[in-house]
């Protein structure tokens, strides 16, 4: 049986984060410290899945010198990789910890243009690489260059060899992404409401929206995070509602990755609903409890697994 999971960032980054005591918008801050750390939504999954000890390898685009950083912190952490090189320079994303009120503010950049013939690599690496994956992850932004309808194009090609699929992204590329008909999508409640158009104020309104999407675009799965608040689990027989355990948020980046990462490998183990709510849950609030855009491990993630709340809807 397969068991390689494939993460993709067409888009990825080096987030620096940047702690200071209280944010003044408008005026001077002064950094207490700073960190860097591989970025981007893909790998920020295979980090987690690294630790998980799933084969995974992650792919997309990087280039420049902060492309050379971002592989060799990959390296480091022994995350299989192969990417393009591309001849803009990969972007870095700036991360502001309010040490005060402990919010996060984050500002990317586009990052660097593809050129065809790079895009074209592309295709022609991915399609090797889906020959041994049993699942592939789609998450994070575009880089200038690409066509809005990529996911949908790459979510076609893995339907083909029969991949299982997850997508997290927003606006044009996920409702495109949308219409391939991917295996799960986990969506923010603010990335869910943009696609809809409409606020969803209240737990049934996002179960509503949840079903809506299932029927609509043929999904197994929606899984709406909300931060603090949890997330909903919904597929098409059961529906949960998902509260995380105490902690102290330190750097929420890469929260939604970990959460991803963690369904990921529910599928490859093809874990109950239930249990995939709770790895999910459990790895995404750990990894807000870290700083920068640091990950949690295995084992953070096991310990904290009894102690994520769920009540069942339905
Ligand atoms: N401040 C927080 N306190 C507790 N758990 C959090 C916090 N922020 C995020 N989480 C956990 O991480 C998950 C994903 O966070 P969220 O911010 O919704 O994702 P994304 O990074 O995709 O926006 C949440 O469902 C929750 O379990
Ligand atoms: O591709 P986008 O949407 O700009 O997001 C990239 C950013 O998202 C992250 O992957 C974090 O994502 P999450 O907080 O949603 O898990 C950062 O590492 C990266 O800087």
């Amino acid at each position: 049986m397969k068991k390689t999971i494939i993460t993709v960032t067409l888009n990825p980054a080096l987030d620096k984060t940047v702690n200071v005591n209280k944010m003044v918008v408008g005026g001077l801050n002064r950094v207490a410290d700073v960190r860097v750390d591989a970025g981007g939504k893909g790998i920020n999954v295979a980090k987690v899945l690294q630790s998980f000890g799933e084969e995974v390898v992650t792919t997309g685009f990087v280039g420049g010198h902060t492309g050379a950083v971002l592989l060799h912190e990959m390296e480091t952490l022994h995350i299989k990789n192969s990417f393009v090189t591309i001849h803009q320079e990969t972007r870095t994303n700036l991360k502001i910890v309010d040490q005060s009120t402990k919010e996060t503010t984050e500002v990317n950049e586009a990052g660097g243009e593809v050129q065809s013939s790079e895009l074209k690599a592309f295709y022609e690496l991915f399609d090797q690489l889906l020959q041994d994956a049993a699942v592939l992850v789609l998450a994070g932004s575009l880089s200038p260059g690409l066509s809005v309808d990529i996911y949908e194009q790459l979510l076609q090609m893995a339907h083909a060899q029969g991949v299982l699929s997850i997508l997290d992204a927003e606006g044009e590329s996920f409702l495109h992404g949308l219409k391939a008909h991917p295996t799960v999508i986990k969506p923010n409640i603010h990335e869910l409401e943009g696609l809809l158009n409409r606020q969803l104020p209240t737990d049934s309104e996002i179960v509503n929206a949840c079903q809506e999407l299932i029927d609509t675009y043929k999904l197994d799965a929606v899984i709406v995070s909300m931060g603090k608040d949890g997330s909903i689990f919904v597929n098409k027989t059961e529906t949960l509602r998902v509260t995380p355990f105490p902690i102290e948020p330190k750097s929420t980046v890469g929260a939604g990755d970990s959460m991803v990462a963690a369904i990921a490998s529910s599928l490859v183990h093809e874990r109950s609903f239930e249990e995939m709510a709770r790895y999910a849950c459990a790895a995404g609030t750990v990894t807000a409890s870290k700083s920068g855009t640091d990950v949690a491990t295995v084992q953070e993630v096991e310990q904290k697994l009894e102690q994520v709340g769920i009540t069942r809807l339905s």
